[in-house]
């Protein structure tokens, strides 16, 4: 049994709108998306900006801001908020009140003041209520100057001077501080939590510390290095870092390892932001400005962008792919001739000799989806069906063939496969040496399966009466692919290969289609061998003993 799937962080973002998509919250949904919550957004401000600045901001009354989340608190349950941009006092005692009430577990907030560009996010006259919402946050993001203005100090050149702000600035909102050296200068951007509030935040999560600082007055610091990433993409990472961290708390329990990955997502998402190629249209000599971070860089080169296609999507498009092999099937001759009675009995112990040989190899082929099946279900299913073949095999040798009243069908065991047989075997086994267990078994399937349909259609009056027949020639043979338990196996293991592929990265997937396509082909050549290529069973085709 596998344990439940950990359930999706609800992160709720109150910030400002960016239209250009890389601050605000649009900036903050895209993090939580790709740090795995699921994210919700109660806009304080909505601004008009780009790349190069902020061009304009409207303030709804803050009355809306309090619909907006209550409407949020009375329906949904929020694991975490990250609060941004908050424009003015009215805003800032509205966020202020509600997260009085509702008390969410986990609150960051990034006291948003200054946007990159350098225009004002925050009324000047605000910033004393801004300092009285500090302590209901449980983590303050402050950039340099934001540390600077809510410490009442000049802005810190060094980094020694950043922690030492922090540590004031904790000391006094008694919530931890995460001090962010991204507006510093020189080859290095790093970042500290930094806890001086005697809560003891860091206690636990101190132990996954990379470097632990114990400081004057006992303070912690964990400290988190890195090289300056080269690049002017640097748009909305204060945003993208504290909605990721926000979220990540959630799901990884402490401060430390949530901001250790947050800080990771956020470098790769900073390595890639140039290649969004947002911003910069028209900007003249030194006017670039500042493009968004690529949040999904990672998600979409490792993750991919294909939707997944369910098992019953890939069973469709697999049985319908092979719409062609099975017609072609319907009418050979061979097919037609058996399915009426008048298929010549030589050709037809020649096939069954062909399809002791095949099954020979098929029940090893069986068995080496058992040895790479992910579980013990699957595993067995495939040993079964190998034993299966085995003993598919032996019957013929018992049944049909020893029963034949030619005299050379004693030397069965030496008959050679011939080119159809050789030719699918070889597939087969070639399919199994490269050990792609969904490739593999979408291989396996169309002898099942074809097998299963034509044998269905042939009882239930598909090819006419005459296979229904008692005195049929062929009647013990039509039986064999009637058999119920022969339906059950395959309904089986159309259940997993097509499982197996619809989980699959979807390369692997176009590998399985095409060996499953290849594999029908095979059937069709196979089912065609005995009266197009091969003679029927006589001495001549035989290597007798
Ligand atoms: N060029 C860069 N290379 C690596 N990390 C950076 C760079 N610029 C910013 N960061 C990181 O981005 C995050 C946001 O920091 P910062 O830019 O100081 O905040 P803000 O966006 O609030 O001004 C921090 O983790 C900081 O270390
Ligand atoms: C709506 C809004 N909120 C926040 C920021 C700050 O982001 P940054 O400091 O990274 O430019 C911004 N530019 N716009």
């Amino acid at each position: 049994m596998s344990a439940p799937a950990p359930r999706v962080p609800r992160v709720l973002s109150i910030a400002g709108s960016d239209p250009s998509g890389g601050a605000g919250i649009q900036a903050d949904l895209k993090s939580i998306s790709a740090n795995g919550g699921y994210g919700m957004a109660a806009i304080t401000a909505i601004t008009a900006q780009n790349t190069r600045g902020v061009h304009g901001v409207h303030v709804p009354p803050a009355a809306f801001l309090a619909e907006q989340l209550d409407a949020i608190s009375d329906d949904i349950a929020i694991d975490a908020v990250k609060i941004g941009m908050l424009a003015n006092a009215d805003v800032i005692r509205t966020v202020a009140a509600w997260l009085g009430r509702v008390r969410p577990p986990v609150v960051v907030l990034d006291p948003v003041m200054v946007a990159t560009s350098g225009d004002r996010l925050l009324d000047a006259d605000s910033e004393a209520a801004l300092r009285d919402l500090l302590p209901l946050a449980d983590l303050l993001t402050p950039n340099v100057a934001e540390l600077a203005v809510l410490t009442g100090a000049e802005p810190a050149t060094g980094w020694a001077g950043v922690l030492a702000q922090a540590e004031t600035l904790s000391t006094g909102s008694g919530t931890l501080v995460l001090a962010k050296g991204g507006h510093l200068a020189g080859d290095l951007a790093p970042d500290a939590l930094v806890d001086a509030s005697g809560r003891g935040r860091l206690t636990t999560a101190a132990l996954f510390a990379a470097v632990v600082k114990e400081a004057e007055g006992n303070p912690r610091f964990v400290e988190f290095g890195g090289a300056r990433i080269e690049t002017t993409a640097t748009h909305g990472t204060g945003c993208s870092l504290s909605s990721a961290i926000a979220t990540l708390r959630v799901s990884r329990g402490e401060w430390v390892p949530a901001v250790r990955e947050a800080r990771r997502w956020l470098r790769e998402a900073l390595r890639h932001g140039e290649s969004l190629e947002v911003g910069g249209l028209g900007a003249g000599p030194g006017r670039a400005g500042h493009g968004p971070v690529h949040h999904f860089a990672g998600l979409w080169s490792r993750g991919g962008l294909e939707t997944a296609p369910t098992a019953a999507e890939v069973e469709a498009d697999w049985w319908g792919g092979i719409a062609d092999v099975r017609a072609g099937i319907d009418d050979l001759p061979f097919i037609r001739s058996l399915a009426d009675g008048t298929l010549d009995r030589g050709a037809f112990l020649g096939y069954l000799a062909q399809d002791a040989l095949y099954l020979r190899d098929y029940a090893r082929v069986l068995a080496e989806a058992s040895r790479l099946a992910p579980d013990a279900s699957a595993q067995a299913f495939w040993a079964e069906s190998a034993r299966g073949a085995i003993e598919g095999e032996l019957e013929l040798h018992t049944g049909e063939l020893a029963a034949s009243d030619s005299p050379a069908t004693s030397g069965v065991r030496d008959l050679e496969a011939d080119r159809a047989t050789t030719a699918y075997l070889d597939h087969l086994l070639a399919t199994a040496a490269r050990g792609e267990y969904s490739v593999l078994v979408a291989a396996l399937l169309p002898c099942f399966w074809i097998y299963t349909d034509l044998g269905a259609r042939l009882g239930a009056g598909g090819f006419g009466d005459a296979p229904l027949r008692a005195d049929h020639p062929y009647a013990a043979w039509l039986a064999t692919y009637r058999d119920p338990a022969f339906a059950i196996a395959t309904r089986r293991a159309i259940e997993i290969a097509t499982d197996a592929s619809s989980r699959a990265t979807p390369e692997v997937r176009a590998r399985a289609a095409q060996a499953f396509r290849r594999s029908a082909e095979h059937e069709l050549a196979f089912f065609a061998a005995p009266l197009a290529e091969a003679a029927p069973l006589t001495e001549g085709v035989l290597l007798s003993s």
